[in-house]
Protein backbone atom coordinates (compact mmCIF):
# COMPACT_ATOMS: atom_id res chain seq x y z
CA UNK A 1 0.00 0.00 0.00
CA UNK A 2 1.32 3.45 -1.14
CA UNK A 3 1.62 6.40 1.52
CA UNK A 4 -0.34 8.68 -1.49
CA UNK A 5 -4.19 8.18 -1.27
CA UNK A 6 -4.94 10.17 -4.16
CA UNK A 7 -2.54 11.07 -6.98
CA UNK A 8 -3.71 14.05 -9.24
CA UNK A 9 -1.94 14.85 -12.37
CA UNK A 10 -1.51 17.43 -14.87
CA UNK A 11 -5.29 18.23 -13.97
CA UNK A 12 -6.89 21.64 -15.62
CA UNK A 13 -10.46 22.71 -16.16
CA UNK A 14 -11.36 25.11 -18.26
CA UNK A 15 -14.97 27.45 -17.93
CA UNK A 16 -16.43 27.00 -21.74
CA UNK A 17 -17.85 30.58 -21.86
CA UNK A 18 -16.79 33.62 -23.97
CA UNK A 19 -13.85 34.13 -23.13
CA UNK A 20 -12.71 30.78 -21.60
CA UNK A 21 -11.65 30.87 -18.17
CA UNK A 22 -8.72 28.79 -17.21
CA UNK A 23 -10.11 28.28 -14.01
CA UNK A 24 -7.53 24.57 -13.11
CA UNK A 25 -4.03 25.16 -15.10
CA UNK A 26 -1.76 21.67 -15.07
CA UNK A 27 -2.44 20.76 -11.09
CA UNK A 28 -0.31 18.23 -9.74
CA UNK A 29 -0.79 16.88 -6.47
CA UNK A 30 -0.59 13.83 -3.64
CA UNK A 31 -2.80 13.55 -0.90
CA UNK A 32 -1.08 11.29 1.87
CA UNK A 33 -3.03 8.81 4.20
CA UNK A 34 -4.20 10.57 7.07
CA UNK A 35 -2.85 13.98 6.37
CA UNK A 36 -4.75 17.33 6.27
CA UNK A 37 -3.91 19.44 3.23
CA UNK A 38 -5.07 22.86 3.09
CA UNK A 39 -5.96 24.87 -0.02
CA UNK A 40 -5.54 28.15 0.37
CA UNK A 41 -5.72 31.61 -1.97
CA UNK A 42 -7.64 34.19 -3.15
CA UNK A 43 -11.06 34.49 -4.28
CA UNK A 44 -11.73 33.11 -7.96
CA UNK A 45 -8.36 31.34 -7.83
CA UNK A 46 -9.73 27.94 -8.83
CA UNK A 47 -9.95 26.09 -5.36
CA UNK A 48 -13.54 25.27 -5.72
CA UNK A 49 -13.03 24.00 -9.17
CA UNK A 50 -9.90 21.92 -8.52
CA UNK A 51 -12.02 20.14 -5.44
CA UNK A 52 -15.10 19.84 -7.52
CA UNK A 53 -13.64 18.71 -10.50
CA UNK A 54 -11.45 16.09 -9.10
CA UNK A 55 -14.95 14.41 -8.14
CA UNK A 56 -15.64 14.77 -11.20
CA UNK A 57 -18.89 17.43 -9.67
CA UNK A 58 -18.70 20.05 -12.15
CA UNK A 59 -21.56 20.42 -15.00
CA UNK A 60 -21.13 22.60 -17.79
CA UNK A 61 -19.89 24.98 -19.08
CA UNK A 62 -16.78 23.40 -16.65
CA UNK A 63 -15.03 21.44 -19.24
CA UNK A 64 -12.15 19.10 -17.69
CA UNK A 65 -9.46 19.82 -20.30
CA UNK A 66 -6.43 17.45 -19.38
CA UNK A 67 -5.13 15.51 -16.52
CA UNK A 68 -6.24 12.25 -14.73
CA UNK A 69 -7.03 11.31 -11.50
CA UNK A 70 -6.01 7.82 -9.25
CA UNK A 71 -7.74 6.77 -5.80
CA UNK A 72 -5.36 4.48 -3.56
CA UNK A 73 -8.03 2.33 -2.09
CA UNK A 74 -6.58 1.06 1.05
CA UNK A 75 -7.99 -2.80 -0.13
CA UNK A 76 -5.49 -1.95 -2.94
CA UNK A 77 -6.93 -1.02 -5.96
CA UNK A 78 -6.03 1.84 -7.84
CA UNK A 79 -9.17 3.18 -9.04
CA UNK A 80 -8.77 5.67 -12.09
CA UNK A 81 -11.49 7.98 -11.37
CA UNK A 82 -11.88 9.06 -14.78
CA UNK A 83 -12.85 5.80 -16.03
CA UNK A 84 -16.06 5.08 -13.26
CA UNK A 85 -19.39 5.28 -15.02
CA UNK A 86 -21.42 7.49 -13.55
CA UNK A 87 -23.69 4.61 -10.93
CA UNK A 88 -19.20 3.31 -9.78
CA UNK A 89 -18.75 7.20 -9.56
CA UNK A 90 -21.90 7.92 -7.60
CA UNK A 91 -20.81 4.82 -5.09
CA UNK A 92 -17.21 6.39 -5.20
CA UNK A 93 -17.96 9.83 -3.68
CA UNK A 94 -20.33 8.40 -0.88
CA UNK A 95 -18.18 5.00 0.02
CA UNK A 96 -14.43 6.87 -0.60
CA UNK A 97 -14.48 10.29 -0.68
CA UNK A 98 -17.14 12.70 1.47
CA UNK A 99 -17.71 16.36 1.18
CA UNK A 100 -18.45 18.53 3.33
CA UNK A 101 -20.15 21.74 1.11
CA UNK A 102 -19.99 25.52 1.34
CA UNK A 103 -22.69 26.35 3.74
CA UNK A 104 -23.83 23.02 4.22
CA UNK A 105 -25.43 23.16 7.46
CA UNK A 106 -28.48 25.31 5.78
CA UNK A 107 -28.80 22.22 3.51
CA UNK A 108 -30.61 20.12 6.08
CA UNK A 109 -33.90 19.33 5.85
CA UNK A 110 -35.92 21.98 8.01
CA UNK A 111 -38.80 19.46 8.71
CA UNK A 112 -37.05 15.98 9.43
CA UNK A 113 -34.79 15.44 12.75
CA UNK A 114 -31.64 14.96 12.33
CA UNK A 115 -31.46 11.60 13.83
CA UNK A 116 -33.82 10.58 10.69
CA UNK A 117 -31.44 12.57 8.40
CA UNK A 118 -28.25 10.54 9.16
CA UNK A 119 -30.03 7.27 9.13
CA UNK A 120 -31.41 8.12 5.66
CA UNK A 121 -28.00 7.82 4.61
CA UNK A 122 -27.45 4.15 5.86
CA UNK A 123 -30.98 3.53 4.61
CA UNK A 124 -29.63 4.32 1.16
CA UNK A 125 -26.24 2.94 1.12
CA UNK A 126 -26.15 0.25 3.44
CA UNK A 127 -29.51 -1.32 2.94
CA UNK A 128 -28.64 -4.43 4.38
CA UNK A 129 -28.13 -3.10 8.30
CA UNK A 130 -31.29 -3.56 10.20
CA UNK A 131 -33.22 -0.55 11.90
CA UNK A 132 -31.35 -0.84 15.01
CA UNK A 133 -28.05 -1.17 13.57
CA UNK A 134 -29.10 2.14 11.92
CA UNK A 135 -30.16 3.85 15.33
CA UNK A 136 -27.01 2.64 16.84
CA UNK A 137 -24.91 3.89 14.49
CA UNK A 138 -26.54 7.12 14.02
CA UNK A 139 -26.17 7.35 18.09
CA UNK A 140 -22.68 6.54 17.55
CA UNK A 141 -22.04 9.52 15.54
CA UNK A 142 -23.54 12.36 17.35
CA UNK A 143 -21.29 11.39 19.99
CA UNK A 144 -18.26 11.05 17.78
CA UNK A 145 -19.33 14.87 16.53
CA UNK A 146 -20.05 16.06 20.32
CA UNK A 147 -23.46 16.62 19.21
CA UNK A 148 -24.58 14.15 21.80
CA UNK A 149 -27.59 10.90 20.98
CA UNK A 150 -30.00 12.75 22.88
CA UNK A 151 -30.57 15.53 20.27
CA UNK A 152 -31.29 12.47 17.30
CA UNK A 153 -34.75 13.90 17.86
CA UNK A 154 -34.37 17.56 17.75
CA UNK A 155 -35.27 19.68 14.11
CA UNK A 156 -32.66 21.42 12.88
CA UNK A 157 -33.88 25.42 14.01
CA UNK A 158 -33.37 23.67 16.90
CA UNK A 159 -29.50 23.58 16.80
CA UNK A 160 -27.09 26.64 16.87
CA UNK A 161 -24.88 26.69 13.90
CA UNK A 162 -22.10 25.13 14.99
CA UNK A 163 -24.08 22.15 16.11
CA UNK A 164 -25.89 22.00 12.65
CA UNK A 165 -22.21 21.99 11.45
CA UNK A 166 -21.53 18.77 13.05
CA UNK A 167 -24.16 17.15 11.87
CA UNK A 168 -22.96 17.88 8.65
CA UNK A 169 -19.33 16.44 9.52
CA UNK A 170 -21.68 13.42 11.39
CA UNK A 171 -23.10 12.63 7.92
CA UNK A 172 -19.79 13.14 5.66
CA UNK A 173 -18.12 10.32 8.15
CA UNK A 174 -21.00 7.99 8.32
CA UNK A 175 -19.98 5.86 5.76
CA UNK A 176 -16.19 5.80 6.98
CA UNK A 177 -14.91 7.63 3.83
CA UNK A 178 -11.03 7.74 3.51
CA UNK A 179 -11.24 11.23 2.17
CA UNK A 180 -13.47 14.27 3.39
CA UNK A 181 -13.44 17.54 1.51
CA UNK A 182 -13.99 20.13 3.41
CA UNK A 183 -15.13 23.78 1.57
CA UNK A 184 -15.14 26.88 4.13
CA UNK A 185 -16.52 24.17 6.19
CA UNK A 186 -16.61 26.65 9.46
CA UNK A 187 -16.59 30.18 7.70
CA UNK A 188 -19.96 30.98 8.51
CA UNK A 189 -19.58 30.37 12.56
CA UNK A 190 -17.97 32.71 15.32
CA UNK A 191 -14.21 32.06 16.09
CA UNK A 192 -14.51 30.05 19.51
CA UNK A 193 -17.28 27.73 17.67
CA UNK A 194 -14.94 27.43 14.64
CA UNK A 195 -11.71 26.51 16.80
CA UNK A 196 -13.73 24.11 18.74
CA UNK A 197 -14.86 22.15 15.31
CA UNK A 198 -11.80 22.57 13.72
CA UNK A 199 -10.14 20.06 17.13
CA UNK A 200 -11.82 18.10 16.43
CA UNK A 201 -11.82 17.14 12.65
CA UNK A 202 -7.75 17.31 13.66
CA UNK A 203 -8.71 14.10 16.01
CA UNK A 204 -11.66 12.71 14.10
CA UNK A 205 -8.55 12.40 11.31
CA UNK A 206 -6.34 10.79 14.06
CA UNK A 207 -8.63 8.45 15.22
CA UNK A 208 -10.27 7.41 12.13
CA UNK A 209 -7.39 8.09 9.46
CA UNK A 210 -9.30 9.65 7.01
CA UNK A 211 -7.35 12.30 5.23
CA UNK A 212 -8.88 15.62 4.50
CA UNK A 213 -8.61 18.59 2.11
CA UNK A 214 -9.45 21.83 3.73
CA UNK A 215 -10.29 24.68 1.64
CA UNK A 216 -10.30 27.92 2.89
CA UNK A 217 -9.32 31.80 1.88
CA UNK A 218 -8.50 32.15 5.12
CA UNK A 219 -4.82 31.10 5.61
CA UNK A 220 -4.02 31.89 9.15
CA UNK A 221 -6.94 29.17 9.87
CA UNK A 222 -4.94 26.61 7.43
CA UNK A 223 -1.50 27.33 9.53
CA UNK A 224 -3.39 25.46 12.31
CA UNK A 225 -5.30 22.68 10.85
CA UNK A 226 -3.29 21.73 7.91
CA UNK A 227 -0.01 19.05 7.84
CA UNK A 228 0.70 20.28 4.43
CA UNK A 229 -0.87 23.62 2.33
CA UNK A 230 -1.13 24.45 -1.53
CA UNK A 231 -1.37 27.73 -2.23
CA UNK A 232 -2.83 28.34 -5.34
CA UNK A 233 -3.35 31.55 -7.47
CA UNK A 234 -4.85 32.19 -10.73
CA UNK A 235 -5.44 27.90 -11.34
CA UNK A 236 -1.74 27.08 -10.87
CA UNK A 237 -0.44 25.60 -7.49
CA UNK A 238 2.24 28.12 -6.54
CA UNK A 239 3.70 26.75 -3.69
CA UNK A 240 3.39 23.35 -2.02
CA UNK A 241 4.92 22.63 1.43
CA UNK A 242 4.62 21.66 5.09
CA UNK A 243 2.25 24.17 7.09
CA UNK A 244 5.19 25.19 9.23
CA UNK A 245 7.49 25.78 6.29
CA UNK A 246 4.65 27.82 4.94
CA UNK A 247 4.95 29.73 7.93
CA UNK A 248 8.58 30.04 8.42
CA UNK A 249 10.18 29.88 5.42
CA UNK A 250 7.80 30.34 2.61
CA UNK A 251 9.25 30.47 -1.35
CA UNK A 252 7.32 32.58 -3.65
CA UNK A 253 6.87 35.98 -3.53
CA UNK A 254 3.17 35.22 -3.56
CA UNK A 255 2.92 33.14 -0.48
CA UNK A 256 4.76 35.95 1.61
CA UNK A 257 2.25 38.47 0.05
CA UNK A 258 -0.52 36.59 1.10
CA UNK A 259 0.91 36.14 4.40
CA UNK A 260 1.39 39.79 4.89
CA UNK A 261 -2.28 39.87 3.97
CA UNK A 262 -3.31 38.62 7.22
CA UNK A 263 -2.81 41.23 10.45
CA UNK A 264 -3.35 38.25 12.56
CA UNK A 265 -0.49 36.16 11.44
CA UNK A 266 2.12 39.01 13.32
CA UNK A 267 1.38 37.08 16.64
CA UNK A 268 1.65 33.36 18.04
CA UNK A 269 0.23 30.24 16.43
CA UNK A 270 -3.12 29.79 17.60
CA UNK A 271 -4.53 27.20 19.96
CA UNK A 272 -5.11 23.57 17.61
CA UNK A 273 -2.83 20.83 18.07
CA UNK A 274 -1.86 19.24 15.29
N1 LIG B 1 -19.88 28.46 -13.99
C1 LIG B 1 -18.82 29.24 -14.28
N2 LIG B 1 -18.72 29.83 -15.48
C2 LIG B 1 -17.65 30.59 -15.79
N3 LIG B 1 -16.61 30.82 -14.96
C3 LIG B 1 -16.66 30.27 -13.74
C4 LIG B 1 -17.76 29.44 -13.33
N4 LIG B 1 -17.52 29.04 -12.06
C5 LIG B 1 -16.33 29.57 -11.69
N5 LIG B 1 -15.80 30.32 -12.70
C6 LIG B 1 -14.52 31.03 -12.69
O1 LIG B 1 -13.47 30.11 -12.43
C7 LIG B 1 -12.48 30.71 -11.60
C8 LIG B 1 -12.25 29.85 -10.38
O2 LIG B 1 -13.42 29.88 -9.54
P1 LIG B 1 -13.53 29.04 -8.18
O3 LIG B 1 -14.91 29.20 -7.67
O4 LIG B 1 -13.02 27.67 -8.40
O5 LIG B 1 -12.51 29.81 -7.24
P2 LIG B 1 -12.35 29.75 -5.67
O6 LIG B 1 -10.91 29.95 -5.41
O7 LIG B 1 -12.97 28.51 -5.14
O8 LIG B 1 -13.14 31.01 -5.19
P3 LIG B 1 -14.06 31.23 -3.88
O9 LIG B 1 -13.11 31.20 -2.73
O10 LIG B 1 -14.66 32.56 -4.11
O11 LIG B 1 -15.05 30.11 -3.88
C9 LIG B 1 -12.96 32.11 -11.30
O12 LIG B 1 -12.33 32.98 -12.19
C10 LIG B 1 -14.44 32.05 -11.55
O13 LIG B 1 -14.93 33.30 -11.97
Amino acid sequence: MTDSLLSVRDFSVVYDVDPPVEAVKNVTIDIKRGEIVGLAGESGCGKTTLAYGVQRLLKPPAVISSGNVVFHDEGGDDIDINALDAEEMRRFRWDKVSMVFQGAMNALNPVATIGSQLEDVFLVHRPEMSRAQRRAEVNDLLEIVKVGAQRRRSFPHELSGGMRQRVMIAMALALRPQLMVMDEPTTALDVLVQREILKQISQLRHDFGFSVVFITHDLPLLLEISDRIAIMREGEIVELADADQIWTNPQHEYTRKLLRSFPRLTGERGVVVR
